[in-house]
């Protein structure tokens, strides 16, 4: 479990990144901030793994104050996974997924054979793992940079905008790999976008903040859709829009759910 505690971060120069800030982010389940540009979402990612130090309050891991850890040790217990993967261009796939156990002190086997089951996990073919950077896709990459997140098996992981770079296609594939490896390893995910279906399909909880890291509202996505707060959160998911709005239509004789724009999305069960 993750505890903001009246948290703040105001940066050097007097931009006000967060003001006030407190909630609680339930273990083995998907937290997403959402919000548009500047609002404070990658600031208040970066503090979970002390890149960045709140100017007040407290960030709490299973009720400790981080504040109390050591932060390189931290840091390393703490999956990170950003925006364009991030990946060293000089080492090969397999150097950079397994870069943080050779500093935590892993062998040059075990690196190797814990890289190689990783790479597996985020559905990579093996044979990519001598392969540079640059010789693999933008959605190969990303993964690569999944997989170097789950390396060490972190009970939680950081995910900064991670697909934010990627064609929409590929992006769709990464999000639905992302829900299959969440339902098999029960993280406790932080993840960052902009975007808001991908927060409404990623997230148990989903959190809308507006400037300054104001919280717009938290929910579950459907308890955000059912009671928007504000009309600035219903405008943020869209609900004017047609694409969002759906009516059921009978049609020889089973019921189909219809989207605003007439087109046919689904069929209702029972
Ligand atoms: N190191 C820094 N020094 C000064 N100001 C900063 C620093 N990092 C962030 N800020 C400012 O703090 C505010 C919040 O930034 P942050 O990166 O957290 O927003 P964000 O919601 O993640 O934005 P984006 O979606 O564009 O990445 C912005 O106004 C930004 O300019």
């Amino acid at each position: 479990m993750i505890e903001y505690r009246t948290v703040g971060k105001t940066f050097p120069g007097g931009t006000v990144a967060v003001g006030e800030f407190s909630l609680t982010l339930p273990s083995h389940s998907t937290t997403v901030f959402v919000g548009s540009s500047g609002c404070g979402k990658t600031t208040l990612l970066r503090m979970v793994n002390r890149m960045v130090e709140p100017s007040a309050g407290q960030v709490l891991i299973d009720d400790v104050d981080i504040a109390t850890r050591n932060p390189v040790e931290l840091r390393r217990s703490i999956g990170y996974v950003m925006q364009h993967a991030g990946l060293l261009p000089h080492r090969t796939v397999l150097d950079n997924v397994g870069t943080v156990p050779r500093l935590n002190g892993a062998s040059r086997a075990e690196t190797r054979r814990r890289s190689l089951e990783v790479l597996e996990t985020v559905g990579l073919d093996p044979q990519l793992a001598d392969r540079y950077p640059r010789q693999l896709s933008g959605g190969q990459q990303q993964r690569v940079g999944v997989a170097r997140g789950l390396v060490s098996d972190p009970n939680i992981l950081l995910m900064d905008e991670p697909f934010g770079a990627v064609d929409p296609i590929v992006r769709v594939e990464l999000q639905n790999e992302l829900l299959r490896l969440q339902r098999e390893l029960g993280k406790t995910i932080v993840f960052v976008t902009h975007d808001v279906d991908e927060a409404l399909l990623l997230g148990d909880q989903v959190v809308i903040l507006s400037t300054g890291g104001e919280v717009a509202q938290v929910g579950s996505p459907a308890e955000l859709l059912a009671n928007p707060a504000s009309e600035f959160v219903r405008t943020f998911l869209g609900l004017d829009k047609a694409e969002r709005t759906l009516r059921v239509e009978e049609t020889d004789g089973r019921r189909i759910v219809v989207d605003g724009n007439g087109r046919a999305t689904g069929v209702l069960d029972g």
